[in-house]
């Protein structure tokens, strides 16, 4: 296991910014960590590099104790700050040499830097000094402090926050392509962000995991009691025919001859409506189930219910 934390609780004063979590990354696992803000990710994360002490519980990297070993943590995990601080009067150069000092990483860093550069893309503003960058390249540069002494674990706090769509895709790809051979855990609002480059998802809520699954089983265990399914005709029955399909229990009506029938799952709404339209000589253009967004699930994990 790279990263676990059990019964991790931390107390600003009276607030839990983390109540009793527990959750695991496996080695080479890419893990996104979704919650609204304020939900403890990075406090999570800090307490994960060792920045801050938790209150109660424990959390290891790669079988380390963080709070009995630190250092011994901060040689093999990378992490992207949620803030991406640099000091904005160095060159980008020179902060990656100050960064590998730091590391001790000895003759072999001019080489790590240079192909670092490459591998972030930074090679067209290599030259420039931090302050002179573009959030999109100074996150680069963020990744490339964060790589540099090559970690085993990588702990990315909202690393695509602030950049443009061109830049988000660039940014993704390079943590897809970095991710291969790394255990990474990210934070993120975003939730296509989860589905393009994560195997599983962790989703905290105010201090409290409320999901810990694949995406799949996510989206089957809660969109998992109804289904609702989308239907075309040739033309449009009245809404009170549908709805006496047997299993539907509700009907909208889309655009044009298209409608939303919902009912619940232990029921195949498909073959009894197709057996409907047959009957009742209706033309079906198209039938298809629809499944439920990862931003919908979100939101019902994370919004408190109305009364
Ligand atoms: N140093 C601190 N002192 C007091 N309260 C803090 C401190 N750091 C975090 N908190 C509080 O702990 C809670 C969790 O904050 P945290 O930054 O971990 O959330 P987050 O999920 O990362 O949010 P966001 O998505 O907005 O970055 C928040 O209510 C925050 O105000």
């Amino acid at each position: 296991m790279s990263i676990k934390t059990q019964n991790l609780t931390k107390l600003f004063g009276a607030q839990k910014a983390l109540d009793n979590v527990t959750f695991e990354v496996k080695t080479g696992e890419v893990v996104g960590f979704l919650g609204p803000n304020g939900a403890g990710k990075s406090t999570a994360m800090k307490i994960l590099t060792g920045l801050i002490p938790q209150t109660e519980g424990d959390a290891w990297v790669n079988d380390v104790n963080v709070r009995e070993d630190s250092m011994a943590v901060r040689k093999t995990t990378g992490y992207l700050p949620e803030n991406n601080p640099q000091y904005d009067d160095m060159y980008v150069k020179e902060y990656l040499n100050f960064v590998a000092g730091l590391y001790k990483m000895g003759k072999s860093k001019n080489e790590r830097i240079a192909s670092l550069i490459d591998q972030v893309g930074l090679t067209p503003e290599q030259h420039k000094k931090i302050g002179e960058l573009s959030k999109g390249y100074r996150q680069r540069v963020g990744l490339a402090q964060a790589l540099l002494h090559d970690p085993s674990v990588l702990i990315l706090d909202e690393p695509t926050s602030g950049l443009d769509p061109n830049q988000i895709i660039e940014i993704r790809n390079l943590i897809s392509s970095v991710g291969k051979a790394k255990t990474v855990l990210l934070s993120t609002h975003i939730m296509q962000e989860v589905e393009a480059i994560c195997d599983r998802i962790v989703i905290i809520n105010k201090g409290q995991i409320v999901a810990d699954d694949t995406t799949a089983n996510v989206k089957k265990k809660i969109g998992g009691e109804q289904q609702v399914i989308l239907v075309e005709f040739n033309s449009s029955p009245e809404i009170k025919r549908l709805e006496k399909i047997e299993g539907v229990e509700r009907v909208v009506k889309k655009e044009g001859h298209l409608y939303e029938l919902t009912g619940a799952r232990n029921v195949d709404i498909r073959t009894n409506l197709f057996n409907m339209a047959v009957k009742e000589k209706l033309t079906v253009l198209s039938m298809q189930e629809k499944s439920q967004t990862l931003e919908q699930i979100f939101q019902e994990l994370t919004t408190p219910k109305q009364l």
